[in-house]
């Protein structure tokens, strides 16, 4: 369907999962929850009236469904510090109740404790704001940390407690006692900023905000790179986003189909999440009359539910004059829909004219959208990936140009008087930075796991005229086995997904030993670990610049960029 993909969210089929139509339509809440962190008050409400009905029967149930739960989250817990490190929580409750704290939480086995009840109050002072952009505090108890979200440091607040997690329980402000955080220096110019999960940092001006990433850029190589903090240079400030609003190029709004339009639907004869009617479920008679139906379309408030979301002022203004049209089309559709789904909006150049060409907004994944960074154009399909902020990429290529260019200087010639420079851009999508420093080179490769993307980076060279650059379709490690550059003459350019990179292409990367590498990230954590990875595979790597790029203002979220030089 144009414009739609699934919803693929894991978290929302098991919210469904654990609801049951009534034959009234009614929602009803599962009876029971296994997971520990799951609501106590409304689990034990539960278990009580089952006991009365089946004495000790139920509590066994119920501790041995605990035990397994437990289990689970242990696992999935070590398998994910094997991977990624511990979560960035693990080290701020570290800071704040002291190591020895944390260390005795873990010997004695209670990380995962349910510490509070779901819908406790407690009265809490926000000590710290955390890499997710969330207040902490110190629970009463002094052995537990409660996760505010909109609370800043200096803030007393009344907290509503939601749910429990590793070393810390999460909850929501019911009351500012005093609201007089030294950070708390603007007002938020969204209407929804106090419910939704987008947004974490509109409280405050953007100096403050800039300082605060930076201060996370600091702690990632602090926790992750396991590197000598005299090996790392001081961080950079965080290079600011000329739009501080207005600036997102894509939203993707999503719901969840109403229980009203899924009854309705079964009384169609469609199944749960089926596309096709099954005749046999038919139940005759005239047509049933449709329900009234209201139904979320936004983004994921605070409590987990989908906000209804009519604006969005950090998307652009094309984005924003086309939602109305699109969220009223899925309204008017919302019967035709197997389950819950979520809208692509991108804002694209009408014509490559100029970059001030004026835009428009698309919404079918295949479609084109074009983009002009600097001088170069960019034709890509809406559904695959291209930076979200378009204000700051001259910038960050500006920048990623002038190392390049400061490293170059006592390159070594040939008898000539002149050297050649290569470049390979890991992770290339469609050609973003090979394309826009190609002019810097003599030879541009450049690879990537999608084809359809590698495809757009073939035809957008082509577009540009650029004929230095060649793309290869795949996992980022196999473009080494394909070039012969002079490692001394090599830059690599790496820019990840969130997880970062594969242990396999670290390993090809310093087999390779380029001179330079560039490495740029939207998960500063997950880049520390690879570029320590890196300075310990081969320790004749210098980092000689880290530094975060804003291209996400408003939110917590960071662009690290990290120079290395292997001298
Ligand atoms: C953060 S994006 C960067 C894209 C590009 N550098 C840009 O700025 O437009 C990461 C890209 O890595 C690609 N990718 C993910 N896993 C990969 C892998 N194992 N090997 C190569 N590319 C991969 C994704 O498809 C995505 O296009």
């Amino acid at each position: 369907m144009t414009g739609f993909e699934p919803l693929v969210k894991p978290n929302d089929g098991k919210r469904r999962a654990s609801r049951s139509l009534s034959p009234a339509g009614a929602v009803e809440e599962a009876s029971h929850a296994a997971h520990p962190c799951a609501p106590r008050g409304a689990y034990a409400e539960a278990s009580t009236s089952k006991q009365q009905l089946h004495t000790q029967q139920p509590d066994k149930k119920k501790r041995k469904m605990e035990a397994q739960a437990l289990k689970r989250l242990r696992k999935d817990a070590a398998e994910k510090i094997a991977k990624f490190g511990e979560d960035p929580i693990f080290y701020e409750a570290q800071d704040l109740l002291g190591e020895s704290t944390v260390q005795a939480i873990l010997e004695a086995g209670k990380e995962f404790e349910r510490k509070f009840e779901r819908g406790e109050e407690l009265v809490v002072d926000v000590k710290a704001l955390g890499a997710g952009g969330h207040g902490l505090a110190v629970a009463p108890t002094n052995d537990w940390i409660i996760s505010v979200p909109k609370a800043l440091p200096g803030e007393r607040v009344r907290v509503t407690i939601q749910s429990n997690d590793r070393l810390f329980s999460k909850a929501r402000v019911v009351h500012f006692d005093s609201k007089s955080s030294e950070l708390r220096t603007a007002e938020p110019f969204c209407r929804y900023f106090d419910q939704c999960g987008g947004c974490q940092y509109q409280n405050m001006a953007y100096p403050v905000q800039l300082e605060l990433k930076q201060r996370v850029v600091q702690n990632a190589f602090k926790h992750y790179s396991g590197l000598d903090p005299s090996v790392l240079p001081a961080i950079g400030p965080t290079m600011p986003s000329p739009k501080q609003r207005a600036y997102r190029t894509k939203l993707t709004p999503h719901f969840n189909l109403p229980p009203e339009a899924r009854q309705y639907r079964r009384t169609l004869g469609f199944r749960r999440g089926n596309r096709k009617r099954d005749e046999s479920l038919d139940e005759g008679g005239p047509l049933p009359v449709k329900p009234s139906v209201e139904v979320a379309i936004g983004f994921d408030g605070q409590d987990g539910k989908v906000m209804d979301i009519e604006e969005c002022p950090i998307g652009t203004e094309t984005i924003n004059k086309a939602l109305p049209e699109h969220r009223q089309r899925i309204k008017d559709t919302i019967f035709d829909f197997p389950n819950g789904a979520t809208l692509l909006l991108r804002d694209s150049l009408s014509s490559f004219d100029s970059p001030e060409s004026p835009c428009v907004a698309i919404t079918d994944h295949k479609a084109t959208v074009k983009e002009m960074v600097e001088n170069i154009k960019f034709e890509s399909p809406a559904g695959a990936f291209f930076q979200n902020n378009r204000s700051i990429l001259p910038d960050l290529l500006g920048y990623v140009r002038d190392e390049i260019i400061a490293s170059r200087a006592h390159d070594a010639t040939d008898a000539n008087g002149a050297v050649k420079h290569y470049l390979v851009d890991a992770y290339c999508g469609s050609g973003l930075f090979s394309l826009c420093l190609a002019h810097l080179f003599d030879q541009v490769a450049g690879v990537e796991l999608s084809s359809e993307s590698i495809k757009c980076a073939q035809t957008n060279a082509e577009l540009n005229g650029i004929k230095n650059a060649k793309f290869l379709a795949g996992n980022a490690e196999n473009i080494f086995g394909t070039i012969d550059y002079e490692p001394q003459q090599t830059t690599v350019i790496i820019d990840p997904p969130r997880r970062g990179c594969d242990d396999a292409f670290i390993e090809q990367l310093v087999k390779l030993a380029p001179r330079n590498v560039v490495y740029v990230s939207c998960n500063v954590h997950t880049q520390a670990r690879d570029v320590g990875s890196i300075l310990t595979k081969d320790p004749a790597y210098n980092v000689l610049s880290i530094r975060g790029a804003d291209l996400f203002p408003q939110t917590n979220h960071v662009e690290g960029i990290c120079v290395l030089r292997r001298d």
